[in-house]
């Protein structure tokens, strides 16, 4: 299951499925719930030395009607299960309302107040089937009381919390942009801000719902991958939505089509192809990348990006550097060329060499003309030839005042690497989108800004974070979180950045007949840059990383 869906594309899937007769929506509910106490139950494994008891939180859409299947389904297993409704029973959906009455046959139904939702012993589990893709707005607050009020509960000993499963996803979350909808729960937030939908500086006081374990449906939504939304991986639950089932789903208009690169994409073959291009034969095969670094004391972010290129894989890699840092830079490397680069002038004759398969121009270079100049010309010398590009940090700081400029000079071979602040300062439009900041309008998310900017720049896009997203002009999107198992926090250290350039500029120089879009080379980059990270674990600094790619590539079996 590489894909990643929007809820737009689960809702078709749903829908294609059950016009189609093979399975009905009472089916997919019923599934949907059996599945969560199944997923809930393996999480948790030894059940022996816990009560078996639960609370089910179920909503006023169909995520709350696979509550009532929960609570069903642990009721006929023998369970003391308390369930708490916000809503209206005639206002439920038919497959909803049919199992909440399914349920009021064996059990009570509580209105959800945190009164209430107060009392009783510390369940094992809670079940938040509050809402789940259908979410528009910030959660109901008496919804979000209620919650924190059960996961209060105390075992007699204080010793234990419950283990909270949220039903596909944290109630709140959007799953499309990963942002989180829910109220300030602070006693002091008046009514006017708990309604509001907030302006950045006050989201640090938004508290999203603590949950365990996630278990969603079919695939993993967009949001998953955004957003760390629970302290497990999510779970993945099988319902029956297989494409063999219902044909090929088409996705609706707009949607981006989404795929998770790890570990999927980074199969043995394109291993191979890193590590045997060349195997016996000569080092132009595997390319030569070029690297632009800055003047004197401000080389360490180029001569990294540099160590990158080399160790993932390019033949030669060259720094080209202004005169008065050759001295500073011949003392520090030996594998890696040198060479003098004064002036744009210089970098367009130094272009003329077609050897030279793709340029790098960015870390450390310093904002300002004499960087605007350098990247113009690189993307002048390489419009028409199908080399690579990568622009980088001082890159794109230099163009914060002149997108203009730089879009129109970029070109399909280029692949730009901004965090959300090279991002939001070249994209302002988009960049403050990536995160609701009005309540009217919904988040635009970070695939969709990206998709944007990519069509835009008619390149290719790699937005940093946690989460890395990567778009390309031709509408291909990806995921690449480092979240959940593939956490790697101290990733977040100086000159990291630069290292993911130069293994985009590595990967891209060697020009690997297996890997052509440049969105796959930088999602193989990214991917890489990760397992350098976890690999090497806390303690990390930039430099540790191109270091690691030898173990990284043995551990993958070459
Ligand atoms: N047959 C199906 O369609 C299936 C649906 N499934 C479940 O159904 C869920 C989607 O169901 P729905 O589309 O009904 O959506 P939800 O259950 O997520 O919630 C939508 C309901 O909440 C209301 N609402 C949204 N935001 C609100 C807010 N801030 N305050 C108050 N009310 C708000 C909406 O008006 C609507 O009544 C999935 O997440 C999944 O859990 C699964 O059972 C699989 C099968
Ligand atoms: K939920």
């Amino acid at each position: 299951m590489g894909e990643i869906l929007t809820a737009a594309q689960m809702r078709a899937k749903e829908k294609s499925i059950m016009d189609s007769g093979a399975a009905s929506g009472l089916e997919l509910m019923e599934r949907a719930g059996r599945g969560v106490v199944d997923a809930a139950i393996h999480a948790i494994g030894d059940l022996t030395s816990c009560n078996h008891h639960a609370v089910v939180l179920c909503g006023p859409g169909n995520n709350g009607g696979d509550g009532f299947v929960i609570a069903r389904t642990l009721s006929e297993m023998g369970w003391t299960v308390e369930v708490f409704f916000w809503g209206k029973a005639e206002a439920l959906s038919g497959d909803a309302r049919h199992m909440h009455d399914l349920w009021t046959a064996i059990g009570e139904i509580r209105p959800m107040t945190a009164e209430a939702a107060g009392q009783g012993v510390c369940p094992t589990f809670l079940f938040d089937a509050m809402f789940g893709i259908g979410i528009s707005r910030p959660i109901p607050i008496d919804c979000a009381r209620a919650f924190e009020t059960v996961t209060k509960r105390q075992t007699e000993d204080g010793m234990k919390r419950c283990f909270v499963v949220a039903v596909d996803c944290p109630s709140g979350l959007d799953v499309d942009s990963g942002e989180v909808l829910v109220p300030i729960l602070e006693e002091d937030a008046d009514d006017e801000a708990v309604m509001a939908y907030f302006p950045e500086t006050v989201r640090p006081r938004l508290l999203p719902l603590h949950t365990d374990l996630c278990v969603t449906f079919h695939a993993l939504k967009m949001g998953h991958c955004l957003t760390e939304v629970s302290d497990l991986a999510p779970a993945v639950v099988d319902i029956g939505l297989d494409a063999d089932a219902v044909g090929q789903v088409p996705i609706p208009a707009g949607g981006p089509t989404v795929q998770v690169p790890p570990p999927e994409l980074p199969t043995k073959a394109w291993v191979r192809a890193v590590t045997a291009i060349g195997a016996g034969g000569h080092k132009y095969d595997r390319g030569h990348a070029l690297i632009l670094g800055g003047g004197p004391g401000k080389g360490g972010a180029a001569r990294m990006a540099a160590r990158a290129a080399l160790r993932v894989g390019a033949g030669l890699v060259t720094l080209a550097v202004p005169p008065e840092a050759v001295a500073e830079n011949a003392a520090q490397l030996n594998a890696i060329m040198l060479s003098e680069v004064l002036d744009a002038k210089a970098l367009a004759t130094m272009l003329e060499d077609d050897r030279l398969s793709a340029i790098c121009v960015g870390p450390g270079l310093g904002v300002g003309q004499r960087t605007r100049d350098l990247v113009l010309t690189a993307l002048r010398m390489t419009a028409e030839d199908g080399r690579r590009v990568i622009l980088d940090a001082d890159a794109l700081g230099s163009f914060a005042d002149t997108p203009e400029d730089l879009f129109k000079a970029c070109h399909d071979g280029v692949t730009i690497t901004p965090h959300e602040g090279e991002f939001a300062r070249l994209f302002p439009d988009l960049g403050q989108r990536v995160r609701r900041s009005d309540p009217s309008k919904p988040a635009l998310g970070k695939v969709d800004a990206a998709l944007r900017a990519a069509e835009r720049l008619g390149a290719t896009v790699l937005l940093k974070g946690e989460a890395t997203v990567l778009a390309d002009h031709r509408g291909a999107s990806a995921i690449h979180s480092a979240l959940y198992d593939r956490k790697a926090p101290w990733l977040g250290t100086a000159g990291a950045g630069d290292v993911l350039a130069g293994l985009i500029a590595g990967l891209s120089a060697a020009q690997m007949a297996q890997i052509s879009h440049a969105i796959d080379l930088a999602a193989v980059a990214a991917w890489l840059h990760v397992e350098c990270a976890r690999s090497f674990g806390p303690g990390l600094i930039a430099e540790d990383l191109p270091e690691q790619l030898p173990k990284v590539f043995r551990d993958l079996g070459f």
